[in-house]
């Protein structure tokens, strides 16, 4: 951490679902620089005065950036933390990005008990947490990682079975597949890096008290 780096706070945001939400849940605490847009090009965008930078990186490359300084701070689903496993503090959750991790079939594969879907196919973005929730319930699949558009995947024959994220259902819906598990749900997070933690408590301890106030008067609201 060179000098420069304590002097500034740097938060990174995600690019997608939970960009606006993170920045305008920032911004009503102060935490904004101009030109802070998730179409910027400019992906370090820095507010000198009150010493803040803002990064925006790919959903997934977050915890990252987090886990090894580069950022001090940032706002990522719980789903990205539990895929990635990376060791940052988790401070808060924010209660928004309300998503459920399912797994599901289509209509026509569909079995009677889980233990039915043994040594099939599953795609999905998050391999680390398909492969934890077939092992811990003893069956064993063969998983096949894809980048998107997950539900395409049972519809050409690359998978029977997918795991994937679901908020309206609407997605499953028009694709015919039907949900058979929950793995987990997620909503969004506050996460730190360990040092920056400890290196710049008061700033990090006041932005995580700033935003538990606006997440408990919506909880109110
Ligand atoms: N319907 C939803 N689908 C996916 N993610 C959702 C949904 N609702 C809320 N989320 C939350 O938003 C986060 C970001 O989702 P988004 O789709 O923007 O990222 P991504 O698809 O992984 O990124 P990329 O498009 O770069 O691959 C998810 O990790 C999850 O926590
Ligand atoms: O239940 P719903 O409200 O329909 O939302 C769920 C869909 O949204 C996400 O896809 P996204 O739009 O991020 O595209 P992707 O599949 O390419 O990641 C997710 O992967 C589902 O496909």
């Amino acid at each position: 951490m060179t000098s420069n780096d304590m002097d500034y706070l740097t938060i990174a945001l995600p690019k997608g679902k939970l960009f606006d939400l993170s920045a305008s849940r920032l911004g009503q605490l102060g935490y904004t620089a101009e030109g802070l847009s998730e179409n910027s090009r400019k992906l370090v965008i820095a507010n000198e005065a009150e010493k803040i930078r803002f990064i925006i990186t790919k959903t997934a490359d977050l915890p990252t950036y987090v886990e090894y300084g580069a950022a001090d701070v940032g706002i990522i689903g719980k789903d990205v933390l539990a895929e990635e496993n990376k060791d940052v503090y988790e401070l808060l959750d924010l209660k928004f990005g309300f998503c459920r991790m399912m797994v599901a079939v289509p209509q026509v594969l569909r079995q009677e008990k889980l233990s039915d879907y043994a040594h099939m196919r599953v795609a999905t973005k998050y391999p680390r947490v398909a492969e934890r929730f077939f092992h811990s319930n003893g069956i064993q699949m063969e998983i096949i990682k894809l980048n998107g558009s997950i539900e395409l995947a049972p519809m050409v024959g690359l998978a029977e079975i997918i795991v994937d994220l679901v908020e309206t259902g609407r997605t499953l819906k028009e694709n015919n597949l039907l949900e058979v598990a929950q793995i987990h749900t997620a909503t969004a997070r506050f996460i730190a890096n360990r040092v920056s933690f400890k290196m710049k408590f008061d700033r990090i301890n006041q932005m995580v008290a700033g935003l538990k106030a606006l997440v408990e008067s919506e909880g109110k609201a």
